[in-house]
C-alpha cells in the first residue's frame, strides 16, 4: 500500500478524534437492577468541530428504541430488525473488511444506516460503539460459551451474536428482546438460517451469566495482540493496562473556547482544565450547547490542544498548519491572532474546515493541497505538522481503531511522515519554529520520527519543553523536551484522562 493510500485510508483521520464527532453518539449503558455498568459507560460521537446533531440516548431511550424501531425502512420485520440488520452490515464492513467506522455512520454512509429514522440511528451508533469498545471481552464470553469454535468465515453468524451479546451485556436492552431479535435475523437470512438454535442457547447462557462475565471483562484482552505487544514494549505493562483501562470507557467532551475560558467553564458549568479547555460529561448534544451558534468553542480534545500552543506568541505572524482538516487547531491559530495558511488535501475535509472555521467567526487562508505539491508564496514564520498517524492515541474516541488497523500501516505512516516532515521544514524562516505532532502511542510516529528529523537535519535545533514554560504539562514532558500523553494520564487532577499525544518542536537557525 502506498502512502498515499494509506493516508486515504486513514480518512477518519486521527485527530478528528472529539473535533470530528462530538458528543451526540448514545449512551449504551448496562442494565440492570444491581448490576455493576462495569465498564460499560457511555459515549460520544457527533460530526466535525461542532457542526453535530443528534440526540444523546438514555438507558430508557436504547429500551424504547429496541421495542418501537424499525421505522424509517421499506424492510418489514419486527420492530428493530432495520436497526438491527444496519448494525450487522456496518459491523461486518468494520471487522471483516478494515472499513472505519466513522463514515460508515455519516450522512452517505452505510445504505441501511441512511433509511433509519433517528431514534433508530443513536440505536445503532449505541450498539456498534459498545460492541467495539468491549469488542474482546464479548468474543471471549461468545467463544466460551460455543462447543466449538466457529468456522473462520461465519462472519455473519458472529456479527450477529456479537451484537446480541452486546445489547445484553451493555445496553439497556430487555434480555428477551435482544436474544429474539438475533435469532429472527439469524431465522431470515439462509447464510444463517441453520444456526438459529445456536443463537439463542448462546445468547441466553450470555443472559444468565452476565454477572460473572462483566466482573472478568476487565481482564479480559481489549484490543489485537499485535497492538498490546508493541505497547508493552514501548510503555511496559502498568502503563499498558492503564491505557486498555482508559479505552473502556467513553472519553469526556473537552471544548476549546475561543477566549476567556474561565468564563466559558462557569456558563457551560463545565471543569476548567490547566491548559484552558473545558470539560464536560458525555450526555450533551453539543450544538444545543450554550455558545454552539455564537461559535465561542470547539470540540477537542484537552491533549490535542497542546501542540498548537508550543509555538509560542504568534499574534500577527504567518502561520502554515499542514494537515488541517477538521480544523481544531487551525482554529486555535487563528483564534491566537495568526495569519493562518490551512492546508488540507482532502476537498470533502476542507469543506468541512471551512464550515468549522465559519460558524467559529475565524479567518484564515485555505490551500486545497497535498503537501507534496503545494507551493507557499513565502516562507512561514511557525509551522504546525499535524501529521496522518494511526491514531492508536484515539482509540477511546474511535473504538473501532484496533480492529481496523493493521502493524504494516505503522510502517507505512512513518514513511508518510517522515517525507512530510522534510517537505514542512522546507517553508520555514531562518529563526521560525516548527511543531511536529501526532495522535499515535507508537514511537515510529513521535519520539523515533523526531530524532529522525534532528539527525538528518542541521538547520534546526531541538526545542525541548521545559516545565519552567508549561508548568501545567509538568507530567507530560519527556526527558527530551517531548510533550507525550497517553490514555489514563490524569490532566490537573482530573482523572478522565486524555487521548495519547506526541509533539516536538525545533527551531531553523538560518
Ligand atoms: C490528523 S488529521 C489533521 C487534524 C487537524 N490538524 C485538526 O487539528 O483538526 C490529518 C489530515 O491530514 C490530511 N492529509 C493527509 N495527507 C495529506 C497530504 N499529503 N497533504 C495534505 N493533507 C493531507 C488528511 O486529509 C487529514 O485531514
Amino acid at each position: 500500500m502506498s502512502a498515499d493510500e494509506s493516508a486515504r485510508r486513514d480518512v477518519r483521520e486521527p485527530h478528528d478524534t472529539q473535533e470530528s464527532r462530538a458528543a451526540s453518539r448514545p449512551q449504551p449503558q448496562r442494565p440492570g437492577a444491581g448490576q455493576s455498568a462495569g465498564n460499560g459507560r457511555g459515549n460520544s460521537a457527533g460530526s466535525s468541530i461542532g457542526n453535530s446533531g443528534g440526540k444523546g440516548l438514555r438507558k430508557t431511550g436504547a429500551k424504547t428504541s429496541a421495542k418501537t424501531s424499525g421505522r424509517g425502512t421499506a424492510q418489514p420485520g419486527p420492530p428493530g430488525l432495520a436497526a438491527r440488520d444496519a448494525a450487522t452490515a456496518i459491523l461486518l464492513k468494520v471487522v471483516r473488511d478494515g472499513s472505519p467506522l466513522g463514515p460508515l455512520l455519516e450522512a452517505g454512509g452505510a445504505p441501511g444506516f441512511r433509511a433509519l429514522s433517528a431514534q433508530d440511528k443513536g440505536l445503532v451508533r449505541a450498539i456498534l460503539d459498545a460492541a467495539l469498545r468491549h469488542r474482546g471481552a464479548i468474543e471471549d464470553a461468545i467463544r466460551k460459551r460455543l462447543e466449538r469454535p466457529l468456522d473462520e468465515k461465519a462472519h455473519r453468524l458472529s456479527a450477529l451474536l456479537h451484537l446480541g451479546a452486546t445489547q445484553i451485556l451493555y445496553l439497556d436492552v430487555p434480555d428477551h428482546a435482544a436474544i429474539n431479535l438475533a435469532v429472527t435475523a439469524a431465522g431470515r437470512d439462509r447464510r444463517t438460517a441453520k444456526t438459529k438454535g445456536l443463537v439463542n442457547s448462546v445468547l441466553r447462557r450470555i443472559a444468565r451469566e452476565r454477572s460473572e462475565i462483566l466482573a472478568s471483562a476487565a481482564s479480559v484482552k481489549g484490543a489485537p495482540d499485535w497492538l498490546i505487544a508493541r505497547w508493552e514494549k514501548n510503555w511496559g505493562p502498568e502503563r499498558t493496562a492503564a491505557i486498555l483501562a482508559a479505552h473502556a470507557d467513553a472519553p469526556p467532551l473537552d471544548l476549546t473556547p475561543k477566549s476567556d475560558p474561565a468564563e466559558l467553564a462557569e456558563r457551560l458549568s463545565g471543569d476548567l482544565l490547566p491548559n484552558g479547555s473545558i470539560r464536560l460529561d458525555r450526555l450533551h448534544t453539543v450544538s444545543k450547547l450554550p455558545g454552539y451558534d455564537s461559535g465561542d468553542w470547539w470540540v477537542q480534545d484537552a491533549a490535542a490542544a497542546i501542540p498548537a500552543r508550543l509555538l509560542g506568541d504568534i499574534s500577527g505572524k504567518r502561520v502554515a498548519d499542514l494537515c488541517a482538516a477538521p480544523g481544531g487547531k487551525t482554529a486555535q491559530l487563528a483564534a491566537a491572532g495568526a495569519i493562518v495558511t490551512a492546508v488540507e488535501k482532502s476537498a470533502s475535509r476542507m469543506r468541512r474546515l471551512k464550515g468549522n472555521l465559519e460558524r467559529l467567526r475565524l479567518s484564515a487562508e485555505f490551500a486545497e493541497a497535498d503537501v507534496f505539491s503545494f507551493q507557499p508564496a513565502e516562507s512561514f514564520d511557525f509551522i504546525l505538522l499535524d501529521a496522518p498517524c494511526s491514531a492508536t492515541g484515539t482509540i477511546r474516541r474511535h473504538p473501532d481503531l484496533p480492529w481496523t488497523k493493521r502493524e504494516d500501516d505503522i510502517v507505512t505512516l512513518r514513511e508518510l511522515q517522515q517525507k512530510m516532515l522534510a517537505q514542512a521544514a522546507n517553508w520555514l524562516k531562518p529563526g521560525g519554529i516548527l511543531v511536529y505532532a501526532t495522535c499515535s502511542l507508537e514511537l515510529e510516529e513521535g519520539e523515533e520520527q523526531a530524532h529522525i528529523f534532528t539527525k538528518s537535519h542541521d538547520m534546526f535545533e531541538p526545542m525541548p519543553l521545559k516545565t519552567a514554560e508549561f508548568p501545567e504539562l509538568q507530567d507530560f514532558c519527556t526527558p527530551e523536551g517531548f510533550f507525550r500523553s497517553l490514555p489514563g494520564m490524569a490532566f490537573g487532577g482530573d482523572a478522565r484522562g486524555v487521548d495519547g499525544f506526541f509533539a516536538a518542536r525545533w527551531r531553523r537557525l538560518n
